[in-house]
């Protein structure tokens, strides 16, 4: 049984807390059950699993999407270290257009983020050589991604000092030049 919980003002991103069985080796945990997903009424198939890792704390990867027809929802979790994942509507004509949500993820809380289609993520480090592992439901298409500047949108990041970017993260374009692929087609 899947405990997700939506984000109250923006509720078709979820918060997922894991069902940990603690015994004295550690514990265990379902990370993924397509099952569970179903019964809770996520219309999602997930076709490509990624891992990341980010040696330095305050690197910051985003804000990225990947546009119809190949647009990704996610399942974000964090398996070493600390980070702030962060998810932004930019469904055109949606009424919290703009509007962005961040949490913690780590693993010691074992909480994991859904973020559908729609939405810009991204997320910044806390910890030295954190590693974020997270589903998509679309592979790659390098050519339908996509990026807004990180600074551009209002997100209370909690890391103040210059965050660590790829170059291609540092060129994006700012949230105000804008022009969304993603229209009411995406909205619940
Ligand atoms: C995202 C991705 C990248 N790559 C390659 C392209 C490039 O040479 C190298 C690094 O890519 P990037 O710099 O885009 O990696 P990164 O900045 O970590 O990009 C990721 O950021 C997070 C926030 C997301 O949500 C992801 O969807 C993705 O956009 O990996 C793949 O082969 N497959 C993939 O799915």
């Amino acid at each position: 049984m899947l405990n997700a919980r939506p984000v109250p003002h923006l509720p078709d991103l979820l918060v997922i807390e894991p069902r940990r069985f603690v015994d004295d080796r550690g514990y265990f945990e379902e990370t993924w059950s397509a099952g569970d997903f179903a019964k809770a009424g996520i219309g999602v198939t997930f076709v490509q699993d990624n891992h990341s890792m980010s040696l330095a704390p305050g690197t910051l990867r985003g804000l990225h999407f990947q546009a119809p027809p190949r647009a990704q929802a996610k399942l974000v979790r964090c398996v070493r270290g600390a980070v702030f994942d962060v998810a932004v509507d930019i469904r055109r004509g949606s009424p919290t257009y703009g509007h962005w949500h961040g949490i913690e993820l780590a693993p010691g809380n074992g909480r994991k983020f859904f973020i559908p289609e729609g939405f810009l993520h991204g997320f910044i480090t806390l910890e030295p050589n954190s590693e974020v592992e997270y589903k998509c439901s679309d592979s790659y298409a390098p050519d339908l991604e996509g990026a807004v500047r990180w600074d551009s949108v209002g997100i209370d990041w909690p890391w103040k000092d210059a965050p660590r970017l790829s170059p291609k993260d540092a060129a994006a374009v700012p949230f105000s030049g804008f022009h969304s692929p993603f229209g009411k087609g995406q909205i619940a």
